[in-house]
């Protein structure tokens, strides 16, 4: 446990972030990312840009009132616009209304940006970045200076580029940031500028701000640190304007668990994975399952090989363990296992395989055979968990279907309705029930759990939350099959089941009597064998 700091993490989840497609937090919502970033230790939280809507503004209004621990608040703004007086600069004037302990302001870099976008001399851009400094350093702020599109700048007019640069340095900004503002850089090209600006301005606190169309942002971020840069800017799971910005979970953690870069806190490094998914839960974004460290599949494994050799090894195929960054392996299992991954599973599901291997060998080829058949086990947890209970003897049915019937009817004008008749046996028990649904398959699932509650009142608790259909292509002539996948839910888990035919109700009948199975299997109330 360290508190030494090496880069200065500064996030623009709340700006950059939300210019990203669909990406849009509440000044409420702003808050509570902004409180929860400072708990872990962040070092800047840039809020927004005042001077652009009155959300940001609000949030400003907000931030007043919190007590940040560990991050400066900073408000984010242009130069003053040209020809006009910095003190008259309506955004000038905003960014010191929000109260912020920083500012940051962006400012041209690129001669083609003030000859062709603001369409003024090069002297003027110089005399904004300046005046604007200067300004905002008299009214006591501390200033970050970011200097956009600055790598496609110094490449075009490299002279003029870092003229602007200086220009910010001498009017005492207290952080020149480097913008790949485009984020077209290439890591080698980057490396070689900041190693440039860093002996051209010896003394200047370097920061870098990167984003991600060569998605390069990452690497370039790491680059520019290795090249003397102490600050990095960047969003929570990368979110940002087109490609998005550089994302600052991997960067993080590259930077401190792998080149001894201290960012922040230890415990901090742990909660990353439950930050991404934070974020991306207030901003409404499904979370990416391939995110590198923190994703859902970053230590999932499912090739049999790589199954295989974490069982002796983690190290084998995982490049740090997976409790550093808050996440966890997981094993998967297809029809590309091997004996490995059920014996992984099954330990997990608390299955006793015994110490012969033919008892693995057997499921791993049943699994094989139903993939083939359109089954896919990887996202079916429950009925994998059935079918190697079922295999190795473990598994007693709670029930037997006699038959169902199942009618949907539809007339003119009204709704259809669908009607299902289910007859069961349990025990020596025979059960007939008959139940209404808004679907045939909801009137099946109604009429089964109706028939097996008064044998089984646990299934009271089991809500079906998600229902796919997914079309398979028949080959060499035969039918069309569907593969249908359910998730079902009590009061403790959630759990997925499949059922695979070439008739939807039949193989709706099958994942649905998988999870009823699974449930009462997990609950190990299974009292009523047949035949016992
Ligand atoms: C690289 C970056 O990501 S910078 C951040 C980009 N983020 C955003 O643009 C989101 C917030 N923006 C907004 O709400 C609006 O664009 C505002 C309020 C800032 C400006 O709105 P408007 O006044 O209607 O201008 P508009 O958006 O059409 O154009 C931007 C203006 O800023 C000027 N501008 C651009 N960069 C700078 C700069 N560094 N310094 C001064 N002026 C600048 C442009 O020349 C243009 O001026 P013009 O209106 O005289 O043509
Ligand atoms: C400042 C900024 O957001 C950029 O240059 O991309």
């Amino acid at each position: 446990m360290t508190d030494r700091t090496d880069v200065l993490i500064y996030d623009t989840t709340l700006r950059d972030g939300t210019q990203g497609e669909k990406i849009n937090f509440s000044a409420e919502e702003k808050v509570r990312i902004a409180q929860r970033l400072d708990e872990m230790g962040f070092h800047y939280i840039e809020g927004g840009w005042p001077g652009s809507n009155p959300k940001d503004m609000r949030f400003f209004e907000l931030g007043k009132h919190i007590p940040f621990k560990n991050a400066r608040l900073t408000a984010f703004g242009s130069t003053r616009r040209p020809n006009i007086k910095v003190e008259n600069c309506a955004n000038i004037q905003t960014l010191l209304a929000a109260e912020t302990p920083a500012v940051t302001i962006f400012g041209k870099s690129w001669d083609l940006h003030v000859t062709d976008i603001l369409t003024i001399p090069l002297e003027e851009n110089l005399a904004m970045i300046h005046e604007s400094i200067a300004y905002l350093k008299a009214n006591g702020k501390e200033v970050i200076y970011d200097a956009e599109h600055f790598f496609d700048g110094y490449k075009k007019n490299r002279f003029y580029a870092l003229q602007t640069i200086e220009t910010a340095w001498k009017a005492g900004a207290d952080f020149i940031v480097l913008c790949d503002t485009n984020g077209g850089t290439i890591p080698h090209e980057l490396t070689v500028i900041v190693e440039y600006v860093r002996s051209f301005l010896p003394d200047a606190p370097l920061g870098i701000h990167v984003h991600n169309d060569g998605d390069l942002a990452v690497a370039n971020s790491i680059a520019a640190v290795s090249a003397g840069a102490t600050m990095v800017q960047g969003t929570i799971n990368g979110y940002g304007e087109r490609c998005g910005n550089a994302d600052l979970i991997p960067i993080i953690a590259n930077l401190q668990l792998k080149m001894n870069r201290w960012c922040l806190p230890d415990n901090s490094i742990r909660q990353l994975t439950n930050l991404s998914y934070y974020i991306s839960d207030v901003a409404n974004i499904p979370p990416q399952n391939s995110r590198p460290f923190v994703g859902r599949s970053a230590f999932t494994h499912k090739g049999g090989v790589h199954v295989s050799a974490i069982l002796k090894n983690p190290a084998a195929y995982e490049h740090i363990r997976p409790e550093l960054v808050g996440n966890e392996q997981r094993v998967l299992v297809s029809d590309l296992s091997g004996k490995s991954n059920i014996e992984y599973k099954a330990r997990e599901l608390g299955i006793d395989l015994g110490t012969e291997d033919a008892i693995s060998t057997l499921i791993v080829q049943k699994i094989k055979i139903m993939e083939d058949e359109g089954y896919q086990f990887d996202a079916a947890d429950g009925s994998l968990s059935l079918l190697i209970k079922k295999i190795t003897g473990e598994f007693k049915e709670p029930f037997v279907l006699e038959c169902f019937h199942v009618i949907n009817a539809k007339t003119k004008n009204n709704p259809s309705l669908s009607q299902a008749t289910i007859k069961i046996v349990v025990g020596n028990e025979e059960e007939l029930t008959a139940a209404e649904g808004n679907g045939p398959v909801n009137a099946l699932d109604n009429a089964l759990r109706k028939a097996l509650v008064k044998f089984y009142p646990q299934i009271s608790e089991v809500h079906l939350v998600d229902f796919k259909v997914r079309t398979l292509e028949g080959a060499d002539g035969t039918a069309a099959k569907v593969r249908v996948l359910l998730d079902s839910k009590d009061n403790e888990d959630v759990w997925s089941t499949i059922g695979v035919s070439t008739n939807v109700i039949e193989a709706s009948w099958h994942a649905l009597v998988d999870s009823i199975q699974y449930k009462l299997c997990k609950d190990k109330i299974n009292k009523h064998h047949v035949g016992e």
